[in-house]
């Protein structure tokens, strides 16, 4: 794919989300070293795709509005076009008009037909110049207008209407929308923050602490990791607050037996590895054999030496484990709502394929729960918001297991969590949104 523009990439992202579901991210990193497009070109390439997918139910309220082809007759590939357009119209200030317009008219001959070409020039050109004259979904009902205007599904909206009022829900949508802060964890066994904030800036990347908490800093500026000597030679580790704040919740001591149960990539392995001072054991398992791999190669990185792995399906018994960890983590795969400002595209995940994760989640915690020693400690975190993946499972567990207990915790920022259980929402912690349950089990 030699010499293909932005807008031609961004297109071809959003078509391989199309047919094949492939994640916007996953496919820009893997198809861009192949385009050869500049820096410049293919920041807009991803600004494009991630837009449109952040923003489809209004971009496509925005369409149906202007075309007089309903948006169930357009041709996908040309729905696909008009929403980039769309949102160069109304979402991007760096892009004139008339580009906008003129280079999703040639995206519809190359992927379409005259005719298509000629309803895409009709449908952009009477929308263009009207950027702050667009048309706004009507305000009720309320979950409606929330979730075309924010672009997240009703399921979802209906679904944490209860649990934060109209207010919160809106601030949480707008923060899913926000652009997702570039955090990193300082590597501890290798350098302080201040040598590493010194090293970036060194290499042309500003780094600024996070306000609480010890250790995080925001970096600006960083393009490509690879290129950064203080990333090659493993003083920090990516790493959201969010998951930072679960590894301190879980409290990992030097000299500790650690279990990882659902491991890959392997971040919260790490930042137990530097709590521990790189002192005890950890064993870092996943289902995938090729996840393993990468979390070997972090941990080589890191110059974590204490951290062994394991191809075990954390739902399924291994008697040799039992009763054997000072501390077991159990964070479990889940819906990832969460995340959704990292990755826009998980909001369309379908809400029937995650009716199975709470027994899955439920199966694996039980099975975890077996390997922690009497009087340790089991944590259950997930990167969702939702109740039913988060306190129901946890819920349903202690139901079952009377030898476990919540337990409260201390945590930088935050202070006492009582009860051991913890949200962590994007529009009131800044961070990933996160749940994080400690628990103790009996002597
Ligand atoms: C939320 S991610 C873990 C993130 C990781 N703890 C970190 O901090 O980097 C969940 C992981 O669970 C793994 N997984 C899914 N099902 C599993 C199972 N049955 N047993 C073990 N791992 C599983 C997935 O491959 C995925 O890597």
């Amino acid at each position: 794919m030699a010499e293909v523009s932005a807008r031609e990439l961004a297109y071809a992202s959003l078509a391989a989300f199309r047919k094949e579901g492939a994640w916007s991210d996953v496919y820009l990193r893997k198809t861009a070293p192949r385009a050869e497009l500049s820096p410049r070109d293919l920041a807009l390439a991803a600004q494009l795709s991630y837009g449109v997918l952040q923003n489809r139910l209004l971009l496509d309220f925005w369409i149906s509005h202007f075309s007089s082809v309903s948006l169930k007759k357009l041709e996908p590939q040309v729905l696909d076009i008009l929403r980039l357009g769309f949102f160069q119209l109304a979402m991007l200030d760096r892009v004139p008009q008339s580009a906008a317009v003129n280079e999703s008219v040639k995206l519809a001959r190359r992927h379409s037909n005259p005719r298509a070409a000629g309803l895409v020039n009709a449908v952009l050109r009477a929308a263009a110049g009207r950027k702050d004259a667009l048309p706004l979904p009507p305000r009720e009902p309320r979950e409606t207008y929330l979730s075309v205007l924010y672009s997240h599904p009703l399921w979802y909206i209906r679904e944490m209407l209860p649990v934060l009022g109209p207010e919160e829900t809106e601030a949480l949508l707008g923060a899913d929308n926000a652009p997702a802060p570039l955090w990193i964890q300082v590597n501890s066994l290798k350098a302080s923050p201040e040598e590493v904030a010194a090293r970036l800036e060194g290499e042309g990347v500003s780094a600024e602490p996070h306000p609480w908490l010890p250790g995080c800093m925001k970096l600006s500026g960083a393009g490509g990791l690879e290129r950064l000597s203080a990333w090659r030679e493993g003083l920090f580790q990516i790493q959201d607050p969010a998951s930072r704040l679960a590894v301190l919740a879980a409290a990992p001591e030097p000299g500790f037996r650690v279990i990882d149960g659902c491991a890959a990539p392997g971040g919260k392995s790490f930042a137990a590895a530097m709590e521990m001072k790189n002192r005890g054991s950890i064993l870092s398992c996943d289902i995938y054999p090729a996840k393993l791999e990468a979390i070997r190669e972090g941990a080589g990185r890191l110059g974590i030496s204490v951290l062994e792995t394991a191809l075990l399906d954390a739902s399924k018994p291994e008697p040799s484990l039992v009763g054997s960890a000072d501390l077991v983590l159990s964070d479990v795969p889940c819906s990832g709502m969460g995340v959704i400002r990292k990755k826009p595209d998980i909001r369309y995940k379908d809400p029937d394929s995650l009716k199975t994760l709470p027994s899955l989640q439920l199966a694996i915690l039980r099975n975890l729960s077996a390997y922690v020693k009497p009087g340790s400690v089991l944590l259950y975190s997930t990167c969702t918001l939702r109740r039913e993946e988060n306190e129901a499972v946890v819920r349903a567990f202690l139901d079952e297991a009377p030898g476990f207990a919540p337990e409260s915790f201390r945590l930088p920022g935050l202070g006492e969590v009582p009860g051991g259980m913890l949200t962590l929402w994007p529009h009131r912690h800044g961070t990933d949104g996160f749940f994080i349950c400690r628990m103790r089990k009996n002597i």
